[in-house]
């Protein structure tokens, strides 16, 4: 295992020309009979947030479970097409999905911590992927993922109260703490504000702005105030189609795809 992952040694925080960190082609989703996603091809760059938005059952949360193999947990599920990270088949046979789930973390609807300390909460994956040679750096990247999660002030004295002790904003952020914790490189976001009051959303959108420079944020969200306020790049989905994917800007201004000006005027969805 790379050391240099535990201790956050990345590259320059933000390239001008972005590389595409993921690529997706023709990407094809079946439930048993039913198609959920249409042939989506779809490039995601380095260090900015991408946002899926579109209404309701148009396959947000499908594609973005493609990204990590999520979908595998789904006994109906075939995902055809393929899906590169940094050039990689990551639907290889001989990939181990473990250590991809690593390199590309998950952030849910509604904030999961496990039934254990904020401590162990956070130190959990790093244990399991042995990315610390002792107890100190352990230790270390606890405290340091807390921090880039901005909870560690709030919870710096109550390290070892359980996880689930915590608001719910104070939870999302410890998720996604935990998630920072093992050095993806991509962060799957699905929903993560849903469950959360405006000031809560505030500081978790807030969190995101910031986590982008180091790493690639893909994010699902219902709230196209939210996908203005945190991500750079927008695609649209419908019905299994991606409609339209540009720079959120002009997403929100001046789309091309008919079904996007729907969307974002409220015509549906
Ligand atoms: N586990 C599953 N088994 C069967 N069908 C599913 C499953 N998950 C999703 N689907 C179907 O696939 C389609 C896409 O669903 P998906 O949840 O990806 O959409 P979405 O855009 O994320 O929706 P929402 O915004 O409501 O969360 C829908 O028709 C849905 O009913």
């Amino acid at each position: 295992m790379d050391m240099s992952r535990a201790t956050f040694e990345k590259g320059p925080a933000v390239s001008q020309d972005k590389t595409i960190k993921m690529a997706s082609k023709d990407v094809t989703v079946h439930y048993g009979q039913k198609q959920a996603l249409n042939g989506i091809s779809l490039d995601i760059k380095e260090r900015q947030v991408t946002a899926l938005i579109g209404p309701s059952g148009c396959g947000k949360s499908t594609y973005l479970r493609c990204l990590n193999r999520m979908n595998d947990t789904i006994d109906t599920a075939k995902v055809d097409g393929k899906i590169l990270l940094d050039g990689e088949n990551i639907y290889d046979p001989d990939l181990d999905v473990v250590e991809l789930r690593a390199r590309v973390g998950m952030v849910f609807q509604k904030p999961n911590p496990f039934p254990k300390s904020i401590w162990e909460n956070v130190a959990y994956g790093p244990k399991i992927h042995g990315l610390a040679k002792n107890k100190d750096q352990l230790e270390e990247i606890v405290h340091t993922s807390l921090k880039r999660a901005g909870l560690y002030k709030e919870v710096k004295d109550r390290l070892d109260e359980p996880g689930t002790g915590l608001s719910g904003g104070q939870q999302q952020r410890l998720c996604i703490a935990r998630a920072i914790a093992v050095s993806p490189e991509v962060i799957l976001m699905d929903e993560p504000c849903s469950a959360l009051d405006p000031i809560a959303t505030a500081t978790v959108e807030e969190l995101i702005d910031e986590l982008k420079q180091n790493f690639t944020i893909v994010i699902v969200t219902h709230s196209m105030q939210q996908a203005a306020r945190v991500s750079q790049v927008t695609a649209m989905f419908h019905l299994g189609d991606l409609a339209e994917v540009g720079a959120t800007e002009k997403m929100f201004s001046n789309p091309d795809d008919k079904r996007t000006q729907d969307y974002i005027t409220g015509r549906f969805g």
